[in-house]
């Protein structure tokens, strides 16, 4: 059960209902994150592999005779889900928030392997701008991240539960800037800071 104390509703998308496709959505991206894992380390004859490439693409094309406009798309909006219930997003899990300090876990599997057995950076950075933005875009002024730095401290092992805990660290005038750490049984593995600037709301 996470506890919240500021209006899980984003700004964005008043009055947006929140768990369109219900468990059927979250078991398609399920699935679909599955899949993308199995595609990262799979090693088959080609023959199977393009067997399977014709399944996908007449999946996905059944997909897109559904497909609506950004404003409307289900990923993303699922504030239930792992990742904002987005297909791209690491799926982190949010299990605390409050105003200035939110914390959440995350598992990465093969899809985001990079080398050396690793986390590739650049997913690393990807979860970062995620939960920093995301925190930073709730119970507030919408706000884009003008910088995100990212310190390495230590590989980031796939398959093995993490914990995130971002918080504000200071806001001045329009500007926000939030802390976070990654780290794995109290040993951080990775940290960042990002400056968010508060913009009209469109
Ligand atoms: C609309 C919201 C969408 C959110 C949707 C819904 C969210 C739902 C959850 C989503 C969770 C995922 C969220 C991911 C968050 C992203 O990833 S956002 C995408 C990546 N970021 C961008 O594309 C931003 C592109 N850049 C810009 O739009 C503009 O440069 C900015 C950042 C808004 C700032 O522009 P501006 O408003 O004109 O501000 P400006 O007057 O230039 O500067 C204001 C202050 O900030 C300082 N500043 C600006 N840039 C920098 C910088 N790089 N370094 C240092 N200082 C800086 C200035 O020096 C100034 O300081 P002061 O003089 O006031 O002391």
């Amino acid at each position: 059960m996470v506890s919240i104390d500021i209006p899980p509703h984003p700004w964005w998308k008043p009055g947006l209902d929140l768990h369109r496709g219900g468990d059927s959505y979250a078991h398609l991206l399920s699935a679909t994150r599955g899949l993308l894992d199995a595609v990262a380390g799979v090693d088959a004859p080609e023959a199977v592999l393009a067997e399977v490439a014709g399944e996908v693409s007449r999946i996905a094309g059944r997909l897109n005779s559904y497909t609506t406009s950004d404003e409307s798309q289900i990923a993303g909006t699922r504030m239930d889900l792992p990742g904002r219930g987005h297909p791209l997003v690491v799926p982190y899990r949010t299990t605390s928030w409050t105003s200035v300090r939110m914390t959440a876990e995350v598992t990465f599997t093969r899809i985001h392997l990079g080398d050396g057995g690793a986390v590739h950076g650049g997913v690393t950075a990807l979860l970062f701008d995620e939960v920093l933005g995301r925190f930073a875009n709730h119970g507030r002024q919408p706000a884009r991240t003008a910088f995100l730095h990212v310190n390495y401290r230590r590989l980031v092992p796939l398959d093995v539960d993490l914990d995130i805990l971002t918080k504000v660290d200071r806001a001045e005038g329009r500007k926000l800037y939030i802390t976070a750490e990654l780290s794995h049984d109290g040993t951080v593995l990775a940290d960042a800071e990002g400056l968010f600037v508060a913009v009209s709301a469109q």
